[in-house]
C-alpha cells in the first residue's frame, strides 16, 4: 500500500506571538521543535519507512522536516524543497496579530481573510521588506508567479503544478512519502484529494506537527486518511487553531 504523509510544521515563533506569517521566514519555538520530535516518534512507532520527502522554502518546514526525520533515524533519504509549498501569502496581513486585527476589523473580516476559498487580504507594495521579491530565496522564481497576497484558490493553483508534477507521480517508484509544509498550503493538498466544496474547506484547521496519512491502492487511488495520535487532543488542537482569529 502507497502512503503520503501530510506534516505541517512545529509552533513556529509567529504562531506563538498569534501573528500572520504566510511567506515570512520565521524559525520554530522550542514547543514547536519538541512537536516535531514527536511527530518523529509517532512515525517511527507506526513504522513508517519514507522513500522521498518534500518541503517548503521556509525554515519552519525545512526544521520540522530535518527534526522528524532525525528522530526517525531516516535523514539520509532524497528531499526535495519548492517555493510551490510555501504557506499562503497573507499579503498586507503578515507579521500583524491575530486577535488585535480581529479586534479592528472583526472577527467575520479575519475569518474571511484567513479562511474563505477566493477572498485575499490587501496585497504587499512589490518593494515592501516583506516582499518576495526582495528576497534571494526567490531569485530563480520567474517574476510573474511571485504573490503579493494570495487567496487559499490562488494557493491551490501555485502549487498543483508542483503535485500534479513531481510528488503524486512520484508515488508510482515510491511506497511512503513525506510532504512537510504549511496550514494553507497543506489544506489546498487535502481539498483537491478529498473533494472537499469551496465552502467545506473552510472550516478545515490543521494543527501544528500532527501526521496526517493519506493511503492510496495500487491504481494510486485514495483509500482513507487519518491522524496519528491521540484524536481527542488533536480535536483540541485544531479548535485552538480556528480561534487563533478571534478577538476573544
Ligand atoms: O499565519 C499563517 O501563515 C497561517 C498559519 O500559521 O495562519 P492561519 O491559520 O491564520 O491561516
Amino acid at each position: 500500500m502507497k502512503k503520503i504523509v501530510l506534516l505541517r510544521h512545529g509552533q513556529s515563533t509567529w504562531n506563538k506571538e498569534n501573528k500572520f506569517t504566510g511567506w515570512m521566514n520565521v524559525d520554530l519555538s522550542e514547543q514547536g521543535v519538541e512537536e516535531a520530535k514527536k511527530a518523529g516518534k509517532l512515525l517511527k512507532e507506526a513504522n513508517f519507512h519514507f522513500d522521498k520527502a518534500y518541503t517548503s522554502y521556509l525554515k519552519r518546514a525545512i526544521k520540522t522536516l530535518n527534526v522528524t526525520l532525525d528522530v526517525m533515524d531516516q535523514d539520509w533519504i532524497p528531499v526535495e524543497k519548492s517555493w510551490r509549498l510555501n504557506e499562503k501569502h497573507y499579503g498586507a496581513l503578515q507579521g500583524l496579530n491575530k486577535s488585535e486585527t480581529a479586534v479592528k476589523y472583526g472577527d467575520e473580516q479575519v475569518h474571511i481573510w484567513r479562511r474563505s476559498y477566493d477572498i485575499a487580504p490587501a496585497a504587499l507594495e512589490k518593494n515592501d521588506d516583506r516582499s518576495p521579491f526582495i528576497d534571494p530565496r526567490y531569485q530563480d522564481v520567474p517574476s510573474d508567479y511571485l504573490p503579493l497576497t494570495e487567496s487559499l484558490k490562488e494557493t491551490i493553483e501555485r502549487i498543483m503544478p508542483y503535485w500534479e508534477c513531481e510528488i503524486y507521480p512520484a508515488l508510482k517508484k515510491c511506497d511512503q512519502i513525506l510532504v512537510a509544509a504549511h496550514g494553507n498550503s497543506l489544506r489546498g493538498i487535502i481539498k483537491h484529494l478529498k473533494g472537499i466544496s469551496d465552502e467545506a474547506i473552510s472550516e478545515l484547521n490543521l494543527p501544528t506537527a500532527v501526521p496526517y496519512v493519506f493511503e492510496f491502492d495500487d491504481d494510486l487511488k485514495l483509500t482513507k486518511d487519518y491522524f496519528l495520535g491521540d484524536p481527542e487532543e488533536i480535536k483540541k488542537l485544531m479548535e485552538s487553531v480556528a480561534n487563533q482569529g478571534k478577538s476573544k
